[in-house]
């Protein structure tokens, strides 16, 4: 490698650019805490390791998935604990790496560049077309100039809007849009893929279509998907990490969490009975919603 020697070569490799291949797992978080807003600690104490594959992360409302997801988007940092992803450890006070647990400006950027984020709610510029508002996350995302065209055109292609690429965002329905968000996070072909509610708004085709394309990512990247849907993890997911109030309750195959279930579980199908007997010392026993 000549890089270094040059003065006027910029940017400067990162420990993140030379160092991608030497990490057990892309997520890891121990103990990590993370709170929403200014006093409620959403995360709470969290272990968990997650490797290439289909996470899907289940819970019932308010259990803090979200805040979850936000934190290994790196939008906001662990109040406490440690969380590495793909090796590079991104903050909180328990972290091993050489900065005392918290990334350097440069490795949160090279970091951020193998990260696809799709947030449960996300904006974007009402006239500009899908292929408009793709390349400028591309942009933010410091894909390559050159490579921009076709790494747009490959991630509108693979959530089926390649005939809507020039339409305005203004002009689609809610499950474009929920489609165009799912693009806009395969752009820089992450290898952390974290989606937040997908498949909300998607309609029952698209549902089907998503989780093929969920199957096809998690051959080689780390995908977390919350999700409401039971059937979705059932159909697309390798792996279910069930979370109520902040911490870990279950972490295994989806034939694993099916088996915690029983007839006398509440649910219309094995994994929703094994759903609910997991959380049963949880809101059902006492009736809430
Ligand atoms: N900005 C905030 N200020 C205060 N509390 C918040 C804030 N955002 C979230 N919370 C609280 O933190 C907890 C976790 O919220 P979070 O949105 O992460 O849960 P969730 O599992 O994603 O829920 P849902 O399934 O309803 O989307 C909830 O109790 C919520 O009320």
């Amino acid at each position: 490698m000549t890089h270094g020697k040059d003065p006027h070569m910029t940017p400067a490799v990162t420990a993140a650019d030379l160092a991608p291949t030497t990490y057990a797992w892309q997520i890891r978080a121990t103990g990590l805490k993370v709170r929403a807003g200014r006093r409620r600690m959403a995360v709470d104490g969290l272990d968990l390791s997650l490797g290439t594959g289909v996470h899907g992360l289940l819970g019932p409302n308010g259990a803090g998935k979200t805040t979850l997801i936000r934190a290994l988007a790196t939008v906001v940092r662990p109040a406490g604990g440690g969380l590495e992803l793909l090796g590079t450890p991104v903050g909180g006070t328990g972290g091993t790496g050489r900065t005392g647990g918290a990334a350097r400006t440069g490795d949160q950027r090279a970091l951020r560049r193998r990260i696809g984020y799709l947030p449960q709610e996300f904006g974007y510029y009402k006239r500009f077309t899908v292929r408009e508002f793709v390349e400028y996350m591309a942009w933010l995302k410091e894909v390559p100039k050159a490579e921009v065209p076709g790494a747009v055109q490959r991630a509108v292609e693979r959530v089926g809007l390649a005939d809507r690429a020039d339409a305005r965002m203004k002009t689609l329905s809610g499950g474009m849009v929920r489609r165009v968000g799912i693009a806009q996070a395969l752009v820089n072909d992450p290898a952390v893929l974290l989606l937040d509610e997908p498949t909300v708004g998607l309609d029952p085709a698209q549902r089907l279509r998503f989780r093929e394309l969920l199957q096809e990512l998690g051959l080689d990247t780390c995908v977390v998907v919350s999700t409401h849907l039971v059937e979705d993890v059932a159909a697309a997911c390798t792996d279910v990490v069930l979370f109520a109030e902040g911490r870990l309750v279950f972490q295994g195959t989806p034939d694993e969490l099916a088996a915690a279930g029983g007839p006398e579980d509440v649910g219309d199908s094995p994994l929703e009975r094994g759903y609910s007997a997991l959380l049963a010392d949880g809101g059902r026993e006492r009736g809430t919603w």
